[in-house]
């Protein structure tokens, strides 16, 4: 039987409606409205589908968005220096710099100098750190994202076996750890596979849940997923200009028992965890008062 298809559009799009009564409320009681920083420095095609559609998100829950567009030849001192002035500005409760950054800017200065209270993408040391102890500032918004698209799916990962493809910083390795928490939506038991491993697809046949994010078209083959698992495509390569995952989509999903399909699986899921963190920037950010 054919997987049933996991969808993140839909999924992302009830995630924003509930959002949006969220803000509404906390903006009925404080009288501040949740403010995003959006920073994008050259001219990346795809980066500037994602930060207007970051914007476009925003406005859709009630949410205000600034976007500070720099050419790619923008010096990291002169991004630094961005930073610092939205870090000291009170009305924005949220930061995010697009990634990636021209390569003459290294993301780990900037990403560090990006305040913690402020860091909504989850980048921050500090959040990592505080993510990986299980007390969590700011839940990283795409590995959150694959959390929600299975909990809204009724796949349990409570005593599941995960295996995660891909060791980045911004997929696998936070999502490799959120997994693995105590609680809810987490209690897996995580296999992390890279492009290193030997013998990849004799880890990818045990899981019973199976994420991809190792950045290579089409990667996972029927041959590599048990019969009957659940499969999460997080990767967003241009094959022959048409978005793929890296996932075989139409071969897999005649052995899964539910898959996402790319787009419209987890990438929209991305942009709703953005703004849940950005209403938590700013009620932490912002001396509520108990009534
Ligand atoms: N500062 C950040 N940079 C980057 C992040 C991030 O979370 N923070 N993640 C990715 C890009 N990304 C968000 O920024 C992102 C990727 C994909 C999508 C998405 O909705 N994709 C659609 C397809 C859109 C298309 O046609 O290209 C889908 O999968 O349905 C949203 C956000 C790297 N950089």
């Amino acid at each position: 039987m054919p997987a049933r298809i996991i969808d993140g559009k839909l999924i992302a799009q009830q995630s924003r409606e509930a959002l949006a009564l969220q803000v509404a409320e906390f903006t009925a009681e404080t009288g501040v409205t949740p403010r995003l920083a959006a920073v994008l420095v050259g001219d990346d095609p795809a980066s500037q589908v994602y930060v207007s559609s970051k914007q476009k998100a925003c406005a859709s829950v009630g949410m205000a968005s600034d976007l500070f567009r720099l050419p790619a030849t923008t010096t990291q001192a002169e991004l630094l220096e961005l930073v610092d002035r939205l870090n000291h500005d009170p009305s924005i409760h949220g930061i995010l710099v697009q990634l990636p950054l021209p390569s003459h800017i290294d993301p780990e200065a900037v990403l560090d100098a990006t305040h913690p209270m402020k860091d909504v993408d989850c980048f921050h040391a500090e959040n990592v750190g505080l993510l990986i102890q299980g007390r969590p500032r700011y839940l990283p918004c795409t590995p959150h994202g694959v959390q929600v698209l299975l909990e809204a799916s009724g796949v349990s990962t409570d005593g599941a076996h995960v295996v995660v493809l891909g060791r980045s910083d911004i997929v696998g390795k936070p999502l490799a750890n959120l997994l693995a928490l105590k609680g809810p939506g987490g209690n897996a038991t995580v296999t992390l596979c890279h492009s290193r491993t030997r013998n990849i697809a004799s880890f990818t046949r045990q899981a019973d849940i199976l994420v991809a994010a190792i950045g290579q078209p089409l990667f996972v083959k029927a041959d590599m997923v048990r019969e009957g698992a659940v499969v999460i495509d997080v990767g967003t390569n241009r094959l022959d200009g048409k978005l793929v995952g890296d996932v075989a989509f139409h071969e897999v999903s005649e052995k899964a028992a539910a898959i996402t399909p790319v787009p419209g699986g987890v990438g929209p899921m991305t942009i709703a965890m953005l703004l849940k963190n950005t209403l938590t920037a700013a009620r932490l950010q912002t001396k509520t008062i108990v009534r």
